[in-house]
């Protein structure tokens, strides 16, 4: 389509020479018809080539952005963890919705530039030196200068657009942010600091930008201004050699006019290089995501694990954050089939690492961890994951209906189970009394929902789940007292029969579990059942009669 493109343009210059020579200087009747005739006709075969090319390099475009934007949400659900929460979303969504545009666009422009423009400025030039080579190489003398113009500009260019880039991550960063506290924000009265945060991000953002701009609008005219002496010396070279009729009146139309059409493509030639740099950037930030390759990954020929009992062993596990906080010094628990152990102590102690790893969030620096014997590093993660569920203690829920949000973990479940899973998880009641009852949208992160509402549904997907392996991390802490009793109920119900490593601030829901351990400062501290330990009065001991004082 673009070779037409080019083709014709060059047809239509190249139409000119006959036009003059043989119309008005020959006078040839035939030629007075056929030549306008092949005018329309180009005219009409270019123009209709330039609707479906640029409809096509429009589609062209739009599949890379949607192609790179799914690769990049298929890397972002892959990744680690660690990984995830070293970068700020707000960086994220700037590299799925700005860098990927920026890519596409300098990639079809490049597409379009290399392919249109450059065959036109191939045929076009093609119909100068057809015409008059020397002329053709007196105009052509400024090509070396604009050259280097331009890779000046592309340099400064690519340099200035990657500081824009970074930039927008960080203002989408902390809009993201904002919008999350917003509630914050009010309540501490920061909305004016706050805008001046964003003022100056915005404003750098602008800075950076500019400084672009600027490169690339004084590439174009200072070109401009080096194609006019090279049009200049033509057309005083032609003027020369016409008076010496070296060349036909036809001619020298038809090469001022093919050098004239030549000088939009080559102007956009020139404005190409320096907005591909932008688009190299862009390419730099997409392409350093899409090849973080996850550090969590199944061994080479691992096998899914079929969890039978369901037993959890730790042996001497150790484990550090990327930024060097050793969390786990060498941990040793066993977690019996069916068995309920709880793990407390102090803040920071280490327990919610300690639970992240069973499914393989983190890896271990040191140490196994054993599910029915078998160390899960050696068997595939989905299918370890796929033995447990999990209730955190931040209770997420996506803006979705409610039944959609419980039958998360079991996707395709019968609505009867759903609403047995909510019976189960004291939420039937409540759920029902709502205007949509289980259609109800839950809004962004379940804000439509109160904290013990949405623990209750969380806990409600974890029932349906029906994993033989449960990890509760603070599952009962948003509850009111009353609620709390009901969920205790209802929780024994869901452990019976399972394996349940649980977290609990409030040292009163555990009080039944068949082992404690008192997890500080990465190791554990002491464990044995409630009544042992208080029998021995350690840290288990204070920190009871601390939670009773209360
Ligand atoms: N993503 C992280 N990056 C770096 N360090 C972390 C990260 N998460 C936790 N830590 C550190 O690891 C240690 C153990 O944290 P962990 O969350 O396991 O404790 P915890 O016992 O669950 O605490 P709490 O009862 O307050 O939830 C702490 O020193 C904490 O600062």
């Amino acid at each position: 389509m673009m070779a037409i493109v080019a083709g014709m343009t060059a047809a239509l210059a190249y139409l000119l020479s006959p036009a003059i020579d043989d119309i008005f200087v020959k006078r040839d009747p035939t030629a007075l018809w056929m030549i306008p005739l092949a005018v329309v006709v180009a005219s009409l075969i270019k123009s209709g080539a330039d609707y479906v090319q640029s409809v096509q390099m429009s589609y062209v475009g739009q599949r890379i952005v949607a192609d790179t934007q799914l690769k990049l949400f298929d890397r972002f659900m892959r990744a680690d963890l660690a990984w995830i929460h070293d970068i700020h979303s707000g960086r994220l969504i700037s590299a799925f919705l700005y860098d990927a545009s920026l890519l596409s666009d300098s990639v079809s422009k490049t597409v379009v530039g290399l392919l249109r423009d450059g065959a036109s400025v191939i045929l076009l030039t093609g119909v100068m030196y057809f015409q008059n080579w020397q002329l053709a190489l007196v105009a052509s003398i400024g090509f070396p200068v604009a050259m280097l113009v331009m890779r000046r500009a592309g340099r400064k260019t690519r340099k200035v657009s990657t500081k824009a880039q970074a930039e927008t991550g960080t203002l989408a960063s902390l809009l993201t942010e904002r919008f999350d506290g917003t509630r914050l924000v009010k309540a501490y009265g920061r909305e004016a600091d706050e805008l001046r945060t964003v003022t100056g991000s915005v404003e750098r953002r602008l800075k950076h930008l500019m400084k672009a701009v600027r490169t690339k609008s004084a590439t174009v005219p200072l070109n401009d201004l080096i194609g006019s002496v090279a049009i200049a010396g033509a057309i005083l070279y032609a003027g020369v050699a016409m008076q010496t009729s070296e060349m036909s009146f036809g001619a020298f139309t038809s090469f001022i006019a093919a050098m004239i059409m030549a000088y939009q493509p080559l102007r956009s030639l020139s404005n190409l290089h320096v907005s591909l740099q932008e688009g190299l950037a862009a390419a730099d930030r997409v392409f350093a995501m899409l090849d973080v390759e996850p550090k969590v990954v199944d061994a080479p020929g691992a096998l899914p694990i079929k969890v039978t009992r369901g037993d959890i062993t730790f042996e001497d596990v150790r484990f550090s954050y990327s930024d060097g906080t050793a969390a786990l010094k060498g941990v040793t628990f066993d977690v019996p089939a069916g068995k309920t152990v709880a793990l407390v102590g102090p803040s920071g102690g280490g327990k919610s690492t300690t639970i992240n790893l069973i499914p393989r969030f983190y890896d271990p620096a040191g140490g196994r961890i054993l599910v029915d014997g078998i160390d899960i590093k050696a068997v595939t993660i989905d299918s370890v994951r796929r033995a447990m569920a999990l209730v955190a203690q931040e209770a997420t829920l996506f803006d979705d209906t409610i039944a959609s949000n419980i039958a998360y973990g079991r996707p395709g479940a019968a609505r009867e189970e759903i609403e047995a899973a909510a019976r189960a998880a004291a939420a039937f009641d409540f759920i029902v009394n709502l205007p949509l009852g289980f259609e109800t949208v839950v809004g962004e992160s379940g804000v439509k929902l109160s904290g013990g509402q949405r623990q209750r549904i969380c806990i409600a997907r974890a029932f349906l789940r029906d994993a033989p392996i449960l990890l509760l991390d603070e599952a009962t802490s948003a509850l009111d007292t009353e609620s709390e009793r009901q969920i205790q109920a209802t929780l024994r119900g869901l452990m019976k029969g399972r394996t349940t490593l649980v977290i609990a601030h409030r040292l009163s829901t555990i009080v039944d579990a068949d082992c404690i351990h008192v997890v500080e400062a990465g190791r554990i501290a002491e464990s044995g059942s409630h009544d042992e330990l208080i029998a021995k009065g350690g840290l288990y001991a204070r920190l009871y009669a601390q939670a009773e004082a209360e």
